[in-house]
């Protein structure tokens, strides 16, 4: 098939202290977090001069990007929307469409199954194209790459410089994984009516994959930036507890991979690099954070890869048993039931 460009939709970030009450309302918009977290994830923003490092980052992964298309003799003009912040995915769409843009791929910033990670994309593409109208391009989005071997070998790679950081504490360092938690109900409806936890599991698979790369036998899988009220169960344990725990089972350093995102966005510098690296320090722990997949030249690669399956009928190259879904026509769901807002 032929298409004439493609849409990169990330989730957005703010620019400046005045967005971000805005940025942060419209993320959590109709999902009962309580003020006192926003609170303090605005807290988390303002430290960092107000501007999340997630607009450049993707700038860089875009550029990176191009480049792949170029030098590979692809003529695929590359857009760029979000979910939440400027440029909207609403404003991007339509500007395709006075470009003159029929049909068009979308890469989501997302290697997850689940709400946040996948359902929430189709989403916000079928919602722009209802804004647009008749006018707006046929979308497709691209499939979910958790198990891509150029995602599971950029993170492993990361994780052996992280290992090699700790010098002779690395034969004693502990691994852990840590995603973005999610309320466990939410996981339990990732993928298609009854499957269940693929977002968990799609994540553990991926930990899986990249701890047996490294030759590490023994790591865990762990959570971060809970957010929404307290009595409401979301996936644990939280990284900061963990570190308590394997503290106290005698652990002396740890290597923290944040496998759950494909930069260094906010919650990368502010939960693992402050908190974490924080608590590790008062419990004494050595701790060395394993760097991010996105700006791994092989994360461009990938992307590519993922359109030539489009394009070219290319195979589809994933390395675990797990599905990878997530791949549909103008942000239709995968299946009926699929991935439902908790
Ligand atoms: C699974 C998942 C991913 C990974 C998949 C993916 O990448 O899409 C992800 C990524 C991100 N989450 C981000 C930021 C935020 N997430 C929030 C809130 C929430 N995230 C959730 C889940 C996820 N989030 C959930 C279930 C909520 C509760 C509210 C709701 O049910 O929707 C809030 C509100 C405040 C708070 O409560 O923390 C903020 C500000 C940023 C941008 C960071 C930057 O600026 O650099 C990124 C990349
Ligand atoms: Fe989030």
């Amino acid at each position: 098939m032929s298409f004439d460009a493609l849409l990169f939709l990330s989730f957005g970030g703010p620019e400046g202290p005045e967005d971000v009450r805005p940025f942060l309302e419209n993320v959590t918009r109709g999902r009962g977090v309580p003020p006192e977290r926003l609170d303090e994830v605005a807290e988390h923003y303002l430290h960092f001069g107000g501007v999340s490092p997630i607009n450049r980052l993707n700038e860089d992964i875009m550029a990176a990007l191009r480049s792949e298309l170029d030098a590979q003799g692809r003529r695929l003009p590359v857009y760029f929307g979000n979910r939440n912040w400027h440029p909207l995915i609403e404003d991007t769409v339509s500007a395709m469409a006075e470009d003159g843009v029929r049909r068009a791929l979308v890469f989501a910033t997302s290697a997850w199954g689940g709400y946040s990670g996948c359902k929430q994309y189709h989403e916000d593409i079928a919602r722009a194209r209802e804004t647009v109208g008749e006018s707006a391009p046929e979308l497709v989005k691209l499939r979910q790459f958790f198990d891509h071997p150029l995602f599971v070998e950029a993170n492993a790679d990361a994780v052996r410089e992280a290992l090699s950081g700790l010098g002779e504490q690395a034969e004693q360092a502990r691994l852990v994984f840590t995603a973005h938690s999610v309320p466990l109900r939410a996981d339990e409806q990732a993928g298609p009516d009854g499957a269940g936890q693929w977002y968990s599991r799609q994540v553990a698979e991926a930990a899986r994959l990249v701890a047996e790369r490294v030759g590490v036998e023994a790591y865990d899988v762990v959570w971060q930036s809970r957010s929404g009220p307290p009595q409401v169960p979301w996936l644990e344990p939280d990284i900061v507890d963990h570190l308590d725990e394997l503290h106290a089972k005698g652990v002396p350093a740890v290597v923290v991979s944040p496998i759950g995102f494909v930069s260094d966005h906010l919650e990368v510098i502010w939960d693992l690099d402050n908190e974490a690296e924080d608590k590790a320090a008062e419990l004494g722990m050595n701790f060395a954070r394993a760097a991010t997949a996105g700006t791994d030249p092989r994360f461009a690669k990938m992307i590519v890869e993922l359109i030539a399956e489009h394009t070219d009928g290319a195979e589809s190259r994933e390395l675990s048993e797990l599905p990878a879904a997530g791949s549909t026509v103008n942000g239709r769901p995968c299946a009926q039931g699929c991935c439902t807002r908790a």
